[in-house]
């Protein structure tokens, strides 16, 4: 078994031999299992410790020597990328549409992870319910700003409570009426007494770049280009 990456790292820095790596920010969750896929197809292939379960490393070696991969949050990726922590990263248009960093570019629709964000409320309370008279709602939801500004577009003075998951439990339980949250197949929203209301966004997962690295470092380009003809040519 080779010795974990932050070893091999910390040894060629000693011998001179190691320079910056690449570093993609990989989203832990339900994405990656679509994601790897494509990396594959663009040359990006992790070492074996990425998909051992028992592994408790974050950071990982691929077998390009100028690329490495960590795992993070899906909402961190976005944070990692715009500070210049990690150059290129994979992350949902929610999360991008949520934090607004103008630090990122994302110039490939990587069409996996398809969903929606949508408000939904009680089914029983739907049936009674126009959305055209709201002037104001009490949301529990974890996209405060997205929410707000939906809201305030159509005139409509959003209170969020913010949450990290869960959010069809609190119509229920008297949190809020109403929730703002990702809906895909929708059992999550029928199993829990809920409709899906007012759709706000379709969502995708996008291929997003430090604006400053794209400039600065020569593979990011190239990189970039390679994931995007993975793209092509899966939907060819
Ligand atoms: N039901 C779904 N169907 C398709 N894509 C989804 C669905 N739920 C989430 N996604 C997409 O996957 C991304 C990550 O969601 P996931 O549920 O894996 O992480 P999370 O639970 O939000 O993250 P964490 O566990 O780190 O809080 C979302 O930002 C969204 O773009
Ligand atoms: O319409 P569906 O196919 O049921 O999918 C929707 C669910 O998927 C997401 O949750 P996830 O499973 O990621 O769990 P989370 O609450 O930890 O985010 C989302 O927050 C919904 O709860």
């Amino acid at each position: 078994m080779p010795a974990p990456l932050h070893a091999r790292r910390a040894a060629g820095k000693r011998a001179g031999t190691m320079s910056q790596p690449l570093i993609i920010a990989v989203p832990k969750g339900r994405i990656l299992a679509e994601a790897l896929p494509l990396l594959a197809a663009a040359g990006i292939q992790p070492e074996a410790a990425f998909s051992d379960e028992n592994s408790r490393a974050l950071r990982f070696a691929t077998d390009d020597p100028e690329i490495e991969l960590i795992r993070v949050r899906a909402f961190d990726v976005a944070t990692f990328v715009a500070h210049g922590a990690a150059q290129l990263g994979i992350v949902g248009s929610d999360v991008l549409a949520e934090f607004g960093y103008s630090e990122l570019y994302a110039p490939v629709d990587l069409g996996i992870g398809h969903c929606r964000i949508s408000v939904a409320e009680p089914a029983d309370m739907a049936a009674s319910d126009d959305p055209r008279g709201w002037s104001h709602v009490r949301v529990a939801t974890k996209y405060p700003h997205i929410t707000s500004a939906y809201f305030a577009k159509r005139g409509v003075q959003a209170e969020c409570v913010k949450l990290n998951g869960a959010m069809e439990l609190a119509p229920t339980l008297g949190l809020a009426p109403r929730i703002v949250d990702l809906v895909s197949s929708g059992r999550t929203l029928s199993e829990n007494g809920l409709v899906e209301v007012e759709v706000i966004a379709h969502v995708t997962s996008r291929l997003v770049v430090n604006r400053a690295a794209m400039k600065t470092r020569g593979r990011v380009v190239p990189l970039v280009e390679g994931i995007r003809r993975a793209v092509a040519e899966r939907a060819a």
